[in-house]
């Protein structure tokens, strides 16, 4: 990296080719707020992965409280963890590791809805966990909120649950849209179902052209900043149409060495163990608030900013 850049050189941040990344943030100032949309994945990439050394709970590890399933239901859930392992394998492919995510779903959606969960605990199980969003998260969906930029958060994880965490977070703004899995309530209020089809790590493609592409607030915004944490959560522009610049930024949470070089070769920047959203953080004041800026200062904005 350039001299006039030394913290772009800072091992956690990896980029195939820096050249594309300043091009496409160049492009995006260009052609302003109105343009932009931005699609992120939930779990993990907007909460954080790990806090003091334990891991932060998704969305689905939430609903394991004894205010909605009992201790029969967590043990059964907990035996079906092995399937995370296969989720993240390098060695497989998204094709191989499919069925397996639809049944680890589907076992865990059944369980679920055997403990007739009651709509008005979640709130309650919500505040009682230790879900927590990436630090600067204020910052990310505030300044989203102002510019009025679309935020879509498309996440394999329990929808209910999502919007209680961001509810309680006080983030909860009129640009946010949310494709995920929903819970079906009876007329008392009392798990019965869930909505619609099954959203899982490895079938994002199919939600965004099912469900995104219809989102008229998504229309005639072409410029994506996409977030994942996740191969799979590449496919979550698929259904923008006509889309002009794409900059894909991947959170590397976990098996490091392994996944390096996949992520690397499929996100623009790929983040290393960085539970911050510093560098989305960078790039939304380098697109929303100085439009004028040639690509070279946004690069060292978003140094200054790391
Ligand atoms: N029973 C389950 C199923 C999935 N998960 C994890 O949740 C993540 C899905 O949510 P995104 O917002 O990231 O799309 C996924 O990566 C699984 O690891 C789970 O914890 N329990």
């Amino acid at each position: 990296f350039p001299m006039q850049m030394p913290e772009l050189a800072k091992c956690s941040v990896l980029m195939r080719e820096r050249s594309r990344v300043e091009e496409t943030i160049h492009a995006m100032q260009r052609a302003g707020a109105g343009s932009l949309q931005v699609i992120s994945d939930f779990d993990m990439t907007l909460t954080r992965f790990a806090h003091n050394g334990k891991r932060v709970p998704t969305t689905h590890n939430i609903l394991d409280n004894r205010l909605l399933i009992n201790e029969d239901c967590t043990r059964k859930v907990n035996l079906l963890n092995t399937y995370y392992p296969i989720e993240i394998d390098a060695s497989r492919s998204a094709e191989e590791k499919l069925p397996l995510m639809v049944e680890w779903w589907t076992k865990v959606h059944e369980l679920l809805i055997e403990q007739k969960i009651r709509r008005d605990m979640l709130a309650h199980a919500v505040k009682e966990s230790s879900a927590m969003l990436r630090d600067g998260y204020k910052v990310f969906f505030e300044c989203l909120a102002e510019h009025q930029v679309p935020l879509l958060i498309f996440s394999a994880g329990v929808g209910d649950v999502l919007e209680e965490v961001i509810r309680q977070n006080h983030v909860f703004h009129p640009n946010i849209h949310i494709i995920s899995n929903y819970m079906d309530f009876d007329q008392t209020g009392v798990l019965q179902a869930f909505k619609g089809q099954l959203i899982h790590t490895f079938n994002k493609r199919e939600g965004a052209l099912s469900h995104a592409a219809g989102l008229r607030e998504l229309q005639g915004r072409p410029n994506v900043v996409l977030m994942g944490d996740s191969l799979g959560d590449l496919t979550m522009a698929d259904g923008v149409s006509e889309p002009q610049n794409v900059l894909t930024i991947g959170f590397l949470n976990d098996q490091v060495e392994e996944r390096k070089e996949s992520y690397i070769n499929s996100f623009d920047v790929v983040l290393v163990k960085d539970e911050t959203l510093d560098v989305p953080n960078c790039l939304l004041v380098a697109l929303l608030l100085k439009t004028n800026q040639q690509p070279l200062e946004t690069m060292q904005c978003i140094s200054n900013f790391l």
